[in-house]
């Protein structure tokens, strides 16, 4: 794994020592103040170009073309909401995924199960402990976002997703998010219409680089990707934990991400 992570730099590997706790009260103030934690660098330069050789083959061949309008919730309607209500105003994305399944015997299903790093993101996360999903198709997705192409506003099923950058585009691909925007007591469907119309004043933007581990509250935090412009495409690992174990998602939910189940 020190071939894969720079460990000299993120101690995942020593739970428990100073620098390792160092690292996860950095992880729980940033978490506290902006919603989210990145650690630049994780992913070291020739595990991200063996993670690429490996995906990007599967990608330009056995890829499910995501392209449908969907509103924020990636659901058709909401218990208690009129359809015609702007908090489910319709968007559009287009990208391509590879499933974990396409990919298992690769560098980022090795770290995806790599327990050292669950430990840490449950340390992180402040959860008494995290698994893997059981889903064949969702546990771990790689994305790759070409000319054009952006994933729309939308909240997560997971608590906290959890991403690793792989390529990046030369213009676009921005990860565009809202902070705060609900809780799980307050839906506030009418701040969700007013980030939909393009009128929300807390909506941040981050560009990422190759490498780097981004953690966030994608369940509660509005966020999309803006349109990659240009040849080279944006492709990004996606992880899924939950707090407790066999998670799947339903038929429907497999369908409409990766069309097809598994
Ligand atoms: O591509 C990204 O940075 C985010 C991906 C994402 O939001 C998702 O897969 O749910
Ligand atoms: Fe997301």
């Amino acid at each position: 794994m020190r071939d894969i992570l720079d460990l000299d730099r993120y101690p995942l590997d020593q739970p428990g020592s100073p620098e390792w706790q160092a690292l996860v009260d950095r992880c729980r103030a940033d978490l506290a103040r902006d919603g989210m934690f990145n650690l630049d660098g994780l992913l070291r330069p020739a595990a991200i170009e063996k993670a690429l050789a490996e995906v990007m083959p599967v990608m330009q061949t056995l890829s499910f073309t995501h392209r449908r309008l969907h509103n924020i919730y990636f659901s058709k309607t909401v218990p208690g909401l009129p359809e015609d209500h702007p908090a489910l105003r319709q968007v559009a994305t287009v990208n391509h995924t590879v499933c974990a399944d396409q990919i298992a015997q690769s560098v980022l299903l090795w770290v995806y199960e790599w327990a050292p790093f669950i430990w840490f993101l449950a340390a992180a996360m402040d959860q008494p402990v995290l698994y893997p999903m059981r889903d064949a198709l969702a546990r771990a997705n790689v994305m790759e976002y070409r000319d054009g192409e952006g994933l729309n506003w939308h909240f997560d099923r997971s608590v906290f997703t959890t991403t690793l950058l792989l390529q990046a585009p030369a213009v676009g691909g921005e990860f565009i998010y809202r902070t705060g925007l609900r809780t799980a007591d307050d839906p506030n469907y009418d701040g969700v219409a007013r980030l939909l119309r393009g009128q929300d004043p807390d909506v941040q933007s981050l560009t990422l680089a190759p490498g780097t581990l981004n953690v966030f509250f994608g369940r509660d935090t509005p966020h999309r990707v803006a349109p990659v412009q240009g040849e080279r495409s944006r492709v990004i690992a996606v992880f899924s934990y939950f707090p407790r174990p066999g998670v799947e998602f339903s038929r429907e939910e497999q369908i409409g991400f990766y069309g097809r189940t598994g």
